[in-house]
């Protein structure tokens, strides 16, 4: 179930087209990233998709069918759609406003509350603690993971994000990134999120779409618009990424750029050493007392089995050496659909940690550092 735009132009009345013919698709299963400058019809594009907006011209198709063919209520009901504002109902308790399209929807009550249940879960929030409270009762980031729940409530195959992030300190931010990632990882939606900010764009996107005055400009694969923009514009938009200081001039190895990272132990044992997860990546590793590195996972270890071997990912596969290249890096971290590698020194033991945008800022470095 993809979204298409095929030719599409959106002109509001006395202004010059908010959206010029634009083409683009994104395949089922994908999240596609719009970005570009203030104004360049990011919102505006996105909102025509679930009818928030009709085209002056043009046509947008979900799963093959042009969206002016549909109820736009009923096509609204069937898109989830997060926006930075949350759009949470204050007078409404956290479960009342995740339930509030499977009540429209005439979901009986039992299924309501076990999907509320499944869903809260989904972000670790118990369900005891936060069903019964207010949204003002929740922190910025609680709020907005309400906010992306309330958009997956009814399993929709489309999903509409609007900077769900965007008014969210750094780390949290990050936090709620790689949930997202999470999720998408097993729910494979087809999402189009709107955001401002490069770094979210590389971290989340399968293909980022830069738009520039209404126009697509170039649309890609993170490596591609960084070792092939299309011009100046692109180039300087991917730059700004890309901000290194002048006296570095080329990486050659991961450990000139791997990120050292924060420990924090997960679980802990006198005989079989410590779990960690690396700042707040999706990326457990399991050392022994010396710190070498036996294993790695890309989920949370949990219950009885969590040492058991067959759990893990064993160090010689899951992990680059710290004396491999950028590419080494960027190439496993592809392959294998993965936000961050830990990074191994010759003796096995766990130094640092390499992310996919740090990959693609040491690659970018050495293949188009004169033009970034
Ligand atoms: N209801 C409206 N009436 C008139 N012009 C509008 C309306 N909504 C948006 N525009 C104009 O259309 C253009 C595109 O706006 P849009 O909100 O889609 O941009 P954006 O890329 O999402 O911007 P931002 O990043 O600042 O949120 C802007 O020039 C904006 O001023």
């Amino acid at each position: 179930m993809g979204v298409k735009f095929k030719n599409v132009t959106k002109t509001y009345p006395g202004h010059r087209p908010a959206v010029q013919d634009l083409s683009l698709e994104v395949q089922t299963g994908e999240l596609l990233v719009l970005i570009g400058p203030s104004g360049c019809g990011k919102t505006t594009s996105l909102r025509m998709i679930n009818r928030l907006e009709e085209p002056t011209s043009g046509t947008i198709y979900v799963d093959g069918r042009d969206v002016c063919s549909y109820n736009p209520i009923e096509l609204r009901r069937g898109i989830g759609y997060a926006i930075q504002q949350t759009g949470l109902l204050p007078h409404m308790t956290i479960e009342q406003n995740i339930e509030l399209v499977p009540r429209l929807l005439k979901w009986d009550k039992k299924r309501r509350h076990e999907r509320t249940r499944e869903l809260l879960a989904m972000v670790d929030m118990d369900y005891d603690t936060f069903a019964s409270r207010y949204p003002r009762q929740l922190s910025g980031g609680q709020q907005q993971r309400i906010g992306v729940l309330r958009a997956l409530a009814t399993d929709p195959p489309v999903i509409l994000m609007d900077e769900p992030f965007g008014a969210l300190d750094p780390l949290s931010r990050e936090v709620l990134q790689t949930e997202l990632k999470r999720l998408q990882s097993k729910l494979h939606k087809t999402i189009v999120f709107v955001t401002h900010d490069i770094d979210e764009a590389m971290r989340l996107g399968d293909r980022i779409a830069i738009l520039r005055d209404g126009q697509l400009h170039q649309v890609g694969t993170p490596q591609e618009l960084v070792q092939s923009p299309r011009d100046e514009f692109v180039a300087k938009f991917m730059g700004r990424l890309f901000a290194f200081p002048k006296t570095q001039t080329t990486v050659d190895l991961i450990r000139q750029f791997m990120q050292k990272g924060t420990r924090r132990i997960h679980q802990e044992s006198p005989e079989r050493g410590q779990i960690v997860q690396i700042d707040h990546l999706p990326l457990w590793c399991w050392l022994d007392r010396d710190g070498t590195l036996l294993g790695v996972s890309s989920e949370p270890p949990t219950g009885a089995d969590q040492w058991a071997r067959e759990r893990w990912t064993d160090a010689q596969l899951a992990a680059v050496k710290d004396t491999d290249t950028p590419d080494v890096a960027l190439k496993r971290l592809i392959d294998g659909n993965t936000e961050a590698l830990p990074v191994i020194n010759e003796g096995e033991q766990l130094v640092g940690v390499v992310t996919h945008r740090s990959a693609l800022k040491a690659l970018s470095n050495v293949g188009v550092g004169s033009e970034v």
